[in-house]
């Protein structure tokens, strides 16, 4: 038998994580039935205290999920040449769209996993997006790099490549869009209802009405990884790393492979959490908290941290809907929460953080690494109360 001593090239730069256990598991994970009369001041609650719930009788059809799931798989199954031509290129010029296989952003982070990122536009998978499309694509697989000219010896000259970008992947994704976007507004105007926000489409329009808004489709392949069975039983790769995802929501699905972790704060220690294991439920959706979502509430809701552990014998397929709202969004607490805070409400009346556009926060966001502190940079010097200050 051969003994490995060290991970396998492969695995080199991504890190471990100590391997899930059953006992790891989030007793209780915050759940929501969309369907209930009370249904926003629970997704209040849960957004306050965890910063994420489970989405159960939401309404979106089975069979919507279960499309785009299969043309997932398939193309995640296709050939590497044929995933790669839908990659968004390397270097400066390069796009954040399209296949990428264990680099994530572009600046050195790396996880145990292939993804296909595309651009919403509007209600669609953007044209722009390195997606399926219907059109033949026309491959050059460099076979020889030592000869310059396309037709010569060496190349494989033309491929033709159908199979994966077809016209049934996009109407898969523009169909499941479509469900998340349904899913989205609902949620949005349950959270402004929940806080006593008026109009209730305050936040939902942001996102759904906005034809500008900035929405992306992400679907992600953990393949898994059994190498590590024997040499590092108590270790697994780091899938995607610890990170809060930058929008005002996102609304993630998966299949039944296990691997989300989220980072749980103490009630009463908010410096303090522990990553607890999410149980995969391909019956529900978690709707997760982003970082602008934070900040409109004021604070009040949290943007919580995940991760991905990879797993060793089976493969995970999630399939996330981010709503950001227009490039030219101001990012700041909602008037309304502001203005009752003055009134003698409980709530802050100050701004916790400076005020930004979604424009400036994105673009500050893809210049850091997964795992940053991006609102840090935006923090308000907190102001101690007057008495205290002019004592
Ligand atoms: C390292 C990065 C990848 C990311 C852009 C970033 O610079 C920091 C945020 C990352 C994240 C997390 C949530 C989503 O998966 C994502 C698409 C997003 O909007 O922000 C990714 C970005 C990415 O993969 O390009
Ligand atoms: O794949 C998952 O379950 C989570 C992925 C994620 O957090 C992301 O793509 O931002
Ligand atoms: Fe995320």
């Amino acid at each position: 038998m051969v003994v490995l001593a060290k991970p396998p090239a492969a695995l080199e730069q991504i890190s471990m994580v100590r391997s899930p256990s059953p006992g790891d598991n989030l007793a209780g994970v915050p759940a929501v039935d969309l369907s209930a009369p009370g249904a926003a001041s629970d997704v209040v609650r849960a957004c306050e205290r965890y910063g994420f719930f489970k989405a159960v009788r939401h309404g979106v059809d089975g069979g919507v999920v279960a499309r785009l799931e299969d043309e997932a798989v398939r193309f995640f199954a296709s050939p590497q040449a044929a995933k790669d031509a839908h990659g968004g290129g390397r270097g400066p010029a390069s796009s954040p769209f399209g296949y990428g296989n264990k680099r994530i952003g572009r600046n050195g982070d790396m996880g145990w996993l292939e993804y296909l990122l595309l651009a919403i536009d509007r209600d669609e998978i953007s044209d722009s997006s390195p997606a399926p499309s219907f059109s033949l694509r026309f491959v050059t697989v460099r076979r020889n790099a030592s000869t310059s000219n396309k037709f010569a010896d060496g190349y494989v000259t033309i491929e033709f490549m159908t199979s994966c970008m077809s016209r049934v992947f996009r109407d898969a994704a523009n169909e499941y869009v479509s469900a998340m976007r349904g899913m989205a507004r609902t949620v949005l105007e349950m959270v402004a209802d929940g806080l006593g926000v008026s109009p209730r489409g305050t936040l939902a329009d942001m996102v759904v009405a906005d034809k500008a808004s900035d929405q992306l489709l992400r679907l992600n392949h953990y393949p898994p990884c059994p190498l590590l069975q024997n040499i590092m039983p108590n270790c697994s790769p780091t899938g995607f790393g610890e990170h809060t995802d930058p929008q005002l929501i996102s609304i993630l699905h998966s299949n039944s492979t296990s691997g989300l972790q989220v980072a749980i704060h103490d009630d009463d220690d908010d410096n303090n959490h522990q990553w607890v294991s999410v149980p995969p439920d391909p019956s529900s959706f978690l709707v997760i908290v982003g970082d602008s979502l934070q900040v409109m509430t004021n604070g009040r809701f949290r943007s919580v941290k995940h991760r991905v552990v990879a797993n060793k014998l089976k493969s995970r397929v999630s399939m996330i809907y981010f709503g950001g709202p227009a490039l030219g969004q101001r990012i700041a607490p909602l008037r309304q929460l502001l203005q009752r805070a003055a009134a003698g409400g409980d709530e802050e009346k100050e701004s916790r953080y400076e005020e930004f556009t979604w424009g400036e926060y994105k673009k500050a966001a893809y210049l850091s690494r997964l795992g940053d502190n991006r609102l840090a940079p935006f923090l308000r010097q907190q102001q101690p109360p007057v008495a205290k200050r002019h004592a």
